[in-house]
């Protein structure tokens, strides 16, 4: 019996967060484990160290950017330690594609001292445009996390020596190139809530004055999608580039793909 399903996740938008958290849910199940969740979306919240020991599970979570693991998100794989850990990664992706991110996020893992014993591609709605994966996860993708988790954590319960899953993606992973310094925007919509100062995961949005955003932005869209007066917004030559190839080339409906 594992002593601990941990689901361990980055979520600004909160779309990574519903997989990872139905994925571990409905594994714990068939183990009769306990459940654990550590959130490392806010700067507030992340614990120093995540600490898993050989009879835990780690559900660990993800979104895709730019085809990869976040670069905020590369950094914390140093606070995570496994010690031949069972784990499983869970991508969220924007319905274009995942390309090298789920196999990068096994590798770090692996290195971290985690077993990966499957991974999942799954799809939610683009956070820089609702028009592309509207509304997804929906309820097919959900009941695809659930029935992935049930299975897995049948098989670790019946004791069966899980292979390693050949995970989709290149070695080494595409290269990024830093782009423009790109910030939100912030209308006179604005009432200084301060709701998108609490979502921002650096914490650069000026809490005297929202208007005001630091350099380092991820685009998240945690603070355009938390906005209740839809007062923040992102508008340069290069999001608008990417809106619309997204819009024109992505509508096509994408389904999870697991490797296990
Ligand atoms: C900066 C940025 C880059 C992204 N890159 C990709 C990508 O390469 N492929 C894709 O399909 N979706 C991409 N997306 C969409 C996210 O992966 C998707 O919206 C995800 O569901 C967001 O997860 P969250 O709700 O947990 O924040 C990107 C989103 C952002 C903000």
């Amino acid at each position: 019996m594992s002593s601990s399903v941990r689901a361990v996740f980055f979520s600004p938008t909160r779309t990574t967060k519903t997989i990872t958290e139905t994925v571990a849910n409905a594994l714990s199940a068939p183990l009769e484990a306990a459940r654990a969740t550590v959130d490392l979306t806010l700067p507030g919240q992340r614990p120093a160290d995540v600490v898993c020991e050989a009879d835990d599970v780690l559900v660990f979570g993800f979104p895709v950017y730019a085809g990869r693991v976040p670069v905020l998100l590369r950094e914390q794989f140093a606070h995570l330690s496994g010690q031949d850990t069972p784990a499983v990664v869970v991508g969220l992706y924007g319905n274009r594609d995942f390309d090298d991110a789920l196999l990068e996020a096994a590798d770090q893992l692996a290195e971290r001292g985690f077993t990966v014993i499957a991974a999942g591609a799954f799809i939610g709605e683009h956070s820089l445009t609702a028009r592309v994966g509207t509304n997804r996860p929906d309820d097919a993708d959900i009941a695809t996390a659930r029935e992935f988790g049930r299975e897995l954590g049948a098989r670790l319960a019946a004791g069966e020596a899980l292979a390693a899953p050949a995970i989709k993606g290149n070695r080494p992973c595409k290269e990024l190139k830093p782009g423009p310094d790109v910030r939100p925007l912030t209308t006179d919509d604005c009432t200084s809530c301060g709701i998108c100062v609490a979502r921002c995961p650096l914490g650069i949005i000026h809490e005297d004055d929202p208007f005001l955003v630091d350099a380092g932005c991820l685009h998240c869209c945690a603070c355009v999608k938390g906005c209740p007066e839809n007062a923040k917004h992102f508008s340069s030559e290069s999001t608008d580039m990417v809106i619309t190839m997204l819009e024109t080339k992505c509508q096509e409906r994408r389904e999870a793909e697991l490797f296990w």
